[in-house]
């Protein structure tokens, strides 16, 4: 059967998880007005095109930290693709790879990242890393990432501690099922014991530098939302900001990452990439996002419905509809290229 949008594969996936993990993928904290918000707010936003501008060749690339993607949409880090599909993180690799763009592989994924990079040898990975308060164990974990040829390191800065996520309270949901665990944090010489993810209320600026100092590998910081926030992060050293409210997962009410992209970007000046997750689903908000300033953005849960509903196949239909419709997109505003995109093609509020 042929899906002619996120949507469809959204009620595909649905339809086919277990109702615990689908609700594990799909919710967020509290009252989930922050999950929401994300996706309504770019319906919110209007865009205004320009006509007549002969842009008949597309140019969608951009290159970020080094690392070359065909379109301005990344696969942001989602833990235990396994539960969506038994190849897991393998298969959105292939997917991405086949997309030729960037997939960020989550420190919590339920393949090891060695075995990712093994699956899909074309494919440009970053590793999502939540520091961890023992740092002889971070400094593994990133040297497992170097080794198996990680390109930048994602360090995600808003889990204090993990968000208050009701649905999943109430449907008993805390762990993975005993054939499954986080690959990445298997410990040990046999490489037998699995840590949890530890989420840490102690990290501190003093971490980043610690990190800056262990690596050569750029670090974005994920969970960027206030303004003041964004340029500590470029005074400590990171090279990319990713404006995120962790699809709404974390702390409720934050607002839409669409609304706070602008006085990020301000904030930054130009100094670092500022790249945007939460909420993408249709080409017209990667436009959006672009046009107020973001230099790519990410999607989350779009790629574990398409690993849901049709494995490695699923995320590559889900990855081509993005990029189709960003083309489709661009050419109706008048643009040849992404980088031509700017803030007075989005009018507001719709
Ligand atoms: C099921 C699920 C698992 C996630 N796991 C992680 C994770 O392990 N690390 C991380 O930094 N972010 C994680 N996130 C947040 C995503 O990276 C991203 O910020 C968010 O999904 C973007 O919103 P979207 O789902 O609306 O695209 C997760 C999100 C979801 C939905
Ligand atoms: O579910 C999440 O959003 C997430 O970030 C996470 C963190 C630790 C383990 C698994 C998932």
């Amino acid at each position: 059967m042929d899906r002619w949008t996120l949507r469809e594969f959204e009620a595909e996936a649905r339809a086919r998880l277990e109702p615990a993990h689908y609700d594990y993928f799909a919710g967020g904290a509290g009252d989930e007005v922050t999950v929401r918000a994300n996706e309504t707010a770019f319906g919110r936003l209007g865009l205004l095109p320009r006509v007549l501008r002969g842009a008949a060749k597309l140019q969608t690339d951009v290159t970020l930290l080094g690392s070359r993607a065909a379109m301005p949409v990344l696969v942001a880090p989602t833990a235990f693709h396994r539960l969506a599909d038994p190849e897991g993180e393998r298969a959105t690799a292939r997917a991405a790879a086949a997309a030729e763009t960037i997939m960020i592989v989550s420190m919590a994924a339920t393949v090891a990242v060695e075995d990712v990079a093994a699956a899909a040898p074309g494919a440009e990975l970053w590793f999502q890393l939540y520091v961890q308060p023992d740092l002889a164990f971070t400094e593994k974990l990133v040297r497992r990432a170097e080794a198996a040829g990680c390109k930048a390191l994602v360090v995600t800065v808003d889990s204090p501690v993990l968000g208050m996520r009701e649905r999943d309270l109430r449907n008993g949901f805390n762990d993975l099922p005993e054939h499954l665990c986080c690959e990445n944090l298997r410990d040990g010489a046999r490489g037998d014991r699995v840590r949890p993810v530890v989420m840490a209320p102690e990290l501190s600026w003093e971490h980043i530098d610690l990190l800056r100092e262990m690596t050569a590998l750029p670090i974005a910081l994920k969970g960027v939302t206030h303004p003041a926030d964004a340029r500590l992060a470029v005074d400590h050293g990171a090279s990319a900001i990713m404006v995120s409210n962790h699809g709404g997962r974390q702390l409720d009410t934050v607002p839409a990452t669409i609304d706070l992209l602008p006085e990020i970007v301000e904030a930054v000046g130009g100094a670092v990439p500022v790249l945007l997750d939460g909420g993408v689903r249709r080409g017209t908000d990667v436009l959006k996002a672009l046009a107020l300033g973001a230099a790519a953005v990410a999607v989350g849960r779009p790629v574990i419905w398409g690993l849901a509903a049709d494995g490695e196949r699923g995320v590559t239909r889900v990855l081509g509809l993005l990029r189709a419709e960003v083309e489709h997109a661009l050419m109706l505003c008048g643009c040849a290229s992404i980088h031509e995109l700017e803030p007075g093609l989005v009018r507001r509020p719709c």
